[in-house]
């Protein structure tokens, strides 16, 4: 099954509302629409520009998608601070990033944790970007691919196969993000093909071929083309070079297939 690549651009805590939008439009702007049918791009902005970038999205009926970088795994309620499912989904937010190793680590977010996340985004029909990877000591000792299905396997336990069928995984070894280490395409490919294998036992390979498996650490416009170049990765979750509009734009076209 042929699976649509997925830029998304994690902007983590960058950018108020109104530097947002100028982003927003630049990308938009610089990416002729013809791209838009070879690649799917999403921005990733912090909460609070969430309804500044819908209402460009929708009043210019831009051709990119947005989402949001973490949710509430409670439904509504006395919870401070926290931001709902159904917030989003009436935010018109296609994605949510659930499990980034950001809040694994900073947050201390368990796989139980991140699996209830993963579920009430479903339930809203939004859908989650359940992130997985390694330290660098995991890496060190050779143990990534089997540290990365385990932990794909607690963050997506009992979910039903309809339910995986609308995820998208992405895999960020911890030691590339934000270093420059970027993995190698082989290093990308071999784990990616090992969540599509762990995604087939658990929901059958025709589930698992359609889902979108994206690499995320360091990825920029000069070596995104040989990461989403290889068989499983469909993709990538993109943090500092989401932030300048050139460099994302540029990235998007290349996973399009095309110089911008
Ligand atoms: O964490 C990331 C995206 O979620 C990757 O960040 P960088 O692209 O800045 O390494």
């Amino acid at each position: 099954m042929a699976r649509k690549p997925l830029i998304a651009g994690n902007w983590k805590m960058n950018l108020n509302h109104l530097e947002a939008i100028a982003l927003v439009q630049k990308v938009a702007f610089s990416l002729p629409a013809k791209y838009f049918e070879k690649v799917d791009v999403t921005v990733i902005p912090p909460f609070t520009d969430i309804r500044s970038v819908q209402t460009l999205v929708e009043g210019d009926k831009l051709l990119l998608t947005y989402g949001a970088q973490d949710v509430s795994q409670h439904e509504s309620g006395a919870y401070t601070g926290e931001i709902s499912a159904a917030m989003l989904a009436k935010l018109g937010c296609t994605y949510v990033v659930v499990g980034h190793s950001e809040r694994r680590t900073l947050h201390a977010e368990t796989d139980e944790v991140v699996l209830a996340k993963a579920k009430k985004a479903l339930e809203h029909g939004i859908t989650p970007i359940v992130c997985i990877g390694e330290g660098l000591e995991v890496r060190e000792q050779g143990d990534h691919v089997s540290y990365c299905v385990d932990q794909l396997r607690a963050s997506l336990a009992g979910l039903s196969a309809d339910d995986l069928a609308k995820i998208v995984v992405a895999y960020e070894p911890v030691w590339a993000i934000g270093t420059g280490k970027v993995a190698t395409p082989a290093d990308a490919q071999e784990v990616c093909a090992a969540v599509r294998s762990a995604l087939a036992d658990l929901a059958g390979a025709d589930v698992a071929a359609g889902v979108r498996i994206l690499y995320g650490g360091s990825v920029s416009s000069k070596n995104v083309g040989d990461i989403v170049g290889r068989a499983d990765v469909d993709g990538a979750l993109v943090g500092g070079a989401s932030l300048k509009a050139d460099d994302f734009a540029t990235l998007s076209a290349i996973a399009a297939g095309g110089p911008l």
